[in-house]
């Protein structure tokens, strides 16, 4: 972290921004909106900038922080109490918490090769459970669950009309202000409704509490379940870690925030790789970016997770899936503390129940994100890609999630097939979306519109810019 942009920063970008090409435009400008978000908050010292390499921080004003200089700073914004040798992080101003010290199939179907779709996975919960608890290794029956073993979950409908039903919302708009430029902080960042059904929704959900029982019960392995001591409002939610531990803070052993590359926890269970192979399949994830660990939270009434952006250990796109109750997740490049577990930011995305909501680009990396106190007890699983550099060392690939592949979009998708049914997922995508979650002044609009859409529907609306 060499660039000391001082007080003068302004006047550095237009000799920053000359004669560069597009690509790195768009590289230099995230850098430097980071060196601008978060700057002080009531007059009291905020990072800009975590170098997780050297674990050194910028301040607003470019100044190098060193890392106790860095341990110093952090405590006065960020309040979090450890918990097992976790740090669950509670009312946070400015998520600096996860940002700064962490720096931060469909094989719910699988497709046989005359195009059908058949319904393949989702074995029995309580054995798939009892398979999770460390008897993963069981090749035969996890053949099973992703081949045959169809509880026809799809009923009489095919994967292509499901995956036509998905709608689709990828035109979020915000404009901040950083320096000289405005950005669209949401660029990247996109809605997909009706990827999960209710069966499906059940489904999960059940398993996940029969996971949280097995990590009651001790029967998880130490670091994949953790439970925080609640004593007030706001105050933490379930996780439960598969794939890898994930660190939000340097814990009492030291470790740095991050991956924690030497703990082990239980690998993604066949229900989830089912999951993600469905996420791929259905155009919701990249196939080269294919998670292999998740995170799963689980809030009750009240719960929240404060603002932070997601640990550059994983790959981006990443996403989260949302059950039980529709929440709102804020956007925005400061988000503030409003009360206990209740924060306000410029933007709200409503996240409806079997929706997956995309990260990328500034979306989740210019933006910060959080969770408000939920009205109800809601599960999120957050599946990432993890950096080939930051693989647990005992991190096996799993055969199962390589060379999944997006299905085809028929001719069909071109079709005026926008039956009422997708006119219905367009507009649940559309009401999903509340850009007018705090008194602060909304710069932004969007228009949504699906992927696919009706002959002659005529050319897309242009987002209004300011
Ligand atoms: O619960 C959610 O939808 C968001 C979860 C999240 O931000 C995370 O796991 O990093
Ligand atoms: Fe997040």
């Amino acid at each position: 972290m060499s660039l000391k942009t001082g007080d003068n920063s302004t006047n550095l970008i237009p000799i920053l921004f000359k004669r560069v090409c597009e690509d790195c435009e768009v590289f230099l400008q995230n850098r430097l909106q980071n060196l601008y978000l978060n700057s002080t908050v009531d007059g009291k010292l905020e990072i800009t900038w975590f170098d997780s390499d050297n674990q050194t921080g910028v301040t607003e004003r470019g100044e190098l922080l060193s890392v106790d200089e860095v341990e110093n700073c952090v405590p006065v914004e960020v309040v979090s109490e450890e918990i097992d040798g976790d740090f669950v992080i509670d009312e946070v101003e400015n998520c600096e918490s996860e940002h700064l010290f962490v720096n931060d199939g469909d094989d719910f179907n699988d497709d046989d090769d005359d195009g059908e779709f058949e319904e393949i996975s989702l074995k029995d919960i309580d054995e798939e459970a009892v398979r999770v608890s460390g008897v993963v290794e069981d090749k035969e029956r996890s053949d099973n669950l992703m081949g045959e073993g169809s509880l026809g979950l799809m009923g009489e409908e095919s994967e292509q009309a499901r995956f036509l039903r998905v709608g689709r919302k990828k035109d979020f708009v915000h404009y901040e202000q950083f320096g000289w430029k405005k950005t669209n902080v949401l660029q990247g960042l996109e809605l997909h409704t009706g990827v999960f059904n209710a069966e499906e929704q059940n489904k999960i959900v059940n398993y996940v509490y029969d996971l949280q029982r097995m990590g009651q019960a001790g029967k998880l392995r130490e670091r994949t379940y953790s439970e925080p001591r609640k004593w007030m409002r706001g105050k933490g939610r379930v996780t439960i870690q598969l794939g890898c531990c994930y660190n939000y803070a340097v814990d009492k052993d030291g470790n740095p925030p991050g991956i924690l590359r030497e703990e082990d926890v239980d690998p993604l269970p066949s229900l989830f790789k089912s999951m993600i192979k469905r996420l791929v399949r259905w155009h919701v994830l990249p196939p080269t970016c294919i998670p292999n660990s998740c995170i799963v939270n689980i809030y009750d009434e009240g719960d929240c997770i404060p603002p932070h952006i997601d640990h550059h250990d994983f790959l981006r796109p990443f996403c989260t899936v949302s059950f039980l109750t529709e929440c709102n997740i804020l956007f925005g490049s400061s988000l503030k503390i409003a009360g206990p577990g209740e924060f306000s930011g410029p933007v709200k995305v409503a996240l409806p129940v079997g929706s997956v909501l995309i990260l990328n680009g500034n979306g989740a990396d210019v933006a910060k994100h959080c969770v408000p106190a939920v009205p109800a007890k809601r599960i999120s699983i957050t599946f990432r890609k993890m950096d080939e550099s930051k693989l647990p060392y005992k991190f096996q690939p799993d055969l199962e999630l390589q060379g999944i592949q997006p299905i085809a979009k028929s001719l069909s998708l071109s079709k005026p097939s926008a039956t009422p049914v997708v006119k219905e997922a367009a507009s649940s995508a559309k009401q999903a979306v509340n850009q007018e979650a705090t008194k602060e002044p909304v710069v932004s609009l969007f228009n949504f519109e699906d992927d696919f859409p009706a002959l002659g529907s005529g050319m897309k609306p242009k987002p209004k810019r300011r």
